[in-house]
C-alpha cells in the first residue's frame, strides 16, 4: 500500500498518540488533532486522504465535522470510531457520507484491514471511475437467500434488471441497498457499461449540478477546465443515485426533467446532450412522509417509485443468517489471505442468530471481519466477538419466546393437508423449543434438524400468522 496521509481525530491524547504510533509504524504518514475545529482546519488544506474520527467530541462531533467536510468539498475518507452500544450513531455518520466505521477498543489489525479497503477504494477512484465501476460489479455478494422475504425480492430483481425501468431500492443503512443496485446493473443488457455510484448525501450542495451534470470550461470560478459529469460517465449504463433523500429540492427538479427528457446541459452551456442512462435510486428515508412534509418532490417521487425493492432489515429475515454468516466467513477469510475459513463454534452461531442487528449486514459484516482477526485455531469463539454484542444477545437467547405452543393445532375445517402438516410441524417445533427453555439448538437437536432449518420454519410460520 502506497503511504497514505492520514488524520487521527479524538479528544483522548493518548488514544490520539496510541493509534499515531501504530500508522506510523504500517507506514503513513500520520497527523493528529484532539478536536473538530482543529481538524476541520486542517482538513481544508486538501491533502489527507483518511481521517480516523471519534465520534463524540466536545464542540463539533465526529459526525457534524464529516458533514462540514462534505459541504465544504474535502474529498477526505472518514472512518468513524464508535463504542459498540452506539451503533445507531455510527450508522448516522454513514449517513453523513463517512465511508467506514470500527469499533473502540480499535485493534490495530482491524484498523489496517478497513484502511486497505479504503486506500483500495481511493485508488480507484483516482485512476478511473469506469475502471472502479468494473470492479466493483465483480460478482461478490451474496445472493443465494433462505428467507421467503428476500426469495421474493430475488424475484423482483430478476424480473426488473433486464427492463429499462427505473427502481426504486428502500430500506434501513446496512441491508444492502448497494449491493441490490449493482445486482440490477450485472443482470441488465448494460452490464458492459459502466455502473457508475454517487452518494447524494456526500456532494457539497454548491457542486451538486457540475458534479452530475459537468460545466464548461469557465462555467463559475476555479472550473479552469470542462468537466463530462457522472451522467455522461455512465452513459450506457446505470446511475446508482444514493441516499437520493438527501437531494436539494432544486436537484430535484433538474433531475426529473433528465429523467424525463432523456437529455442533459452541463453548467455554462447553451447546448444539451442525449444521455442514454438508467436510474437506481435508493434510500433510508421514508420518502412519502418525505413528500407530505414538502421536503421531496412528488412527481420525482412517483417516477422514481414506479418500481419499488424494499428490503427488510436482517432482524427481520432471520433465515438468511447462517447462509449470510457462512458466505462473509469466507469472503473475509479470502481477503486477509487467511489459509483456511475458521469455523464458528455453537454458542457463538447462537449469539448471533439471537442478535437483534440494527446496522444490518454492514454490522455483521464487521463483526465477522473482527472476529476472523482474533480467531485461534481455526475457530471463532465468544470471546472474539463485541462484549457488546454478547451483553445484548445473551438475554434474548434465554428469553426467546415460544408463543404459539399449542395454538396452531388441531386444524381448522377445511384446511388442506399442506396447511394440517405445517400447523402440526409448528406445534412440534414451538413445543420442543419451550421444553428446552428457549434453547434454539437444543430444541433443534432433539428434533432432529439443524438449527438453520428451525429458524427458517420460524420464520415461514410466521409469515403465515400461525405464530
Ligand atoms: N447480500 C449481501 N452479500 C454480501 N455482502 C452484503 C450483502 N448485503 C450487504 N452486504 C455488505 O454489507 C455492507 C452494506 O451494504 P450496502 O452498502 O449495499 O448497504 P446499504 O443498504 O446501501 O447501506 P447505506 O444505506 O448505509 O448506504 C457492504 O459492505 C456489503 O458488502
Amino acid at each position: 500500500m502506497k503511504s497514505l496521509d492520514v488524520m487521527v481525530i479524538d479528544d483522548e491524547p493518548v488514544i490520539c498518540q496510541m493509534l499515531a504510533a501504530h500508522l506510523l509504524k504500517a507506514g503513513c504518514n500520520v497527523v493528529q488533532a484532539g478536536n473538530g475545529e482543529e481538524a476541520f482546519e486542517r482538513l481544508s488544506k486538501g491533502d489527507i486522504e483518511v481521517a480516523i474520527c471519534d465520534i463524540k467530541m466536545p464542540g463539533i462531533s465526529g459526525i457534524e465535522l464529516v458533514r462540514q467536510a462534505r459541504a465544504a468539498g474535502i474529498d477526505t475518507s472518514f472512518i468513524m470510531m464508535t463504542a459498540f452500544a452506539s451503533v445507531d450513531t455510527a450508522i448516522e455518520a454513514m449517513q453523513a457520507g463517512a465511508a467506514d466505521y470500527i469499533v473502540k477498543p480499535v485493534r490495530n489489525e482491524e484498523l489496517q484491514h478497513r484502511l486497505l479497503k479504503i486506500n483500495d477504494m481511493r485508488g480507484l477512484r483516482a485512476e478511473n471511475r469506469v475502471l472502479r465501476s468494473l470492479v466493483q460489479g465483480r460478482r461478490e455478494d451474496q445472493f443465494e437467500f433462505n428467507s421467503a422475504a428476500m426469495r421474493e425480492l430475488g424475484r423482483l430483481v430478476d424480473k426488473v434488471s433486464p427492463t429499462a425501468s427505473t427502481v426504486l431500492v428502500t430500506g434501513e443503512s446496512g441491508t444492502g441497498k448497494g449491493v441490490v443496485a449493482r445486482r440490477i446493473h450485472q443482470q441488465s443488457p448494460r452490464a458492459n457499461a459502466p455502473f457508475i455510484p454517487v452518494n447524494c448525501g456526500a456532494l457539497p450542495d454548491n457542486l451538486i449540478e457540475s458534479e452530475l451534470f459537468g460545466h464548461v470550461k469557465g462555467a463559475f470560478t476555479g472550473a479552469d477546465k470542462a468537466r463530462k459529469g457522472l451522467f455522461l460517465e455512465a452513459d450506457g449504463g446505470t446511475l446508482f443515485l444514493d441516499e437520493i433523500g438527501e437531494l436539494p429540492l432544486m436537484m430535484q427538479v433538474k433531475l426529473l426533467h433528465v429523467i424525463e427528457e432523456k437529455s442533459i446541459r452541463a453548467v455554462g452551456s447553451e447546448q444539451s446532450r442525449r444521455a442514454d442512462v438508467r436510474i437506481v435510486a435508493a434510500t433510508n428515508r421514508d420518502l412519502a412522509q418525505m413528500v407530505a412534509e414538502g421536503r421531496f418532490r412528488e412527481d420525482l417521487y412517483f417516477r422514481l417509485s414506479v418500481f419499488q425493492i424494499p428490503l427488510p432489515p436482517l432482524r427481520e429475515r432471520r433465515a438468511d443468517l447462517m447462509p449470510l454468516m457462512a458466505f462473509l466467513l469466507q469472503r473475509g477469510a479470502e481477503r486477509m489471505g487467511l489459509a483456511r475459513v475458521p469455523s464458528l463454534e455453537p454458542e457463538v452461531e447462537e449469539l448471533l442468530l439471537a442478535y437483534q442487528w440494527p446496522g444490518n449486514v454492514r454490522e455483521l459484516e464487521h463483526v465477522i471481519d473482527r472476529a476472523l482477526i482474533l480467531a485461534d485455531r481455526g475457530q471463532v469463539s465468544c470471546a472474539d466477538l463485541p462484549p457488546q454484542i454478547v451483553k445484548d444477545a445473551t438475554p434474548l437467547l434465554a428469553a426467546q419466546p415460544a408463543e404459539g405452543v399449542d395454538g396452531a393445532w388441531p386444524a381448522s375445517p377445511g384446511d388442506s393437508l399442506r396447511d394440517q402438516v405445517r400447523r402440526f410441524e409448528c406445534t412440534l417445533i414451538s413445543r420442543a423449543i419451550r421444553d428446552a427453555d428457549g434453547d434454539r439448538r437444543l430444541a433443534a437437536q432433539k428434533l432432529g434438524m439443524g438449527l438453520s432449518s428451525l429458524y427458517r420454519k420460524q420464520e415461514e410460520f410466521e409469515t403465515l400468522g400461525l405464530l
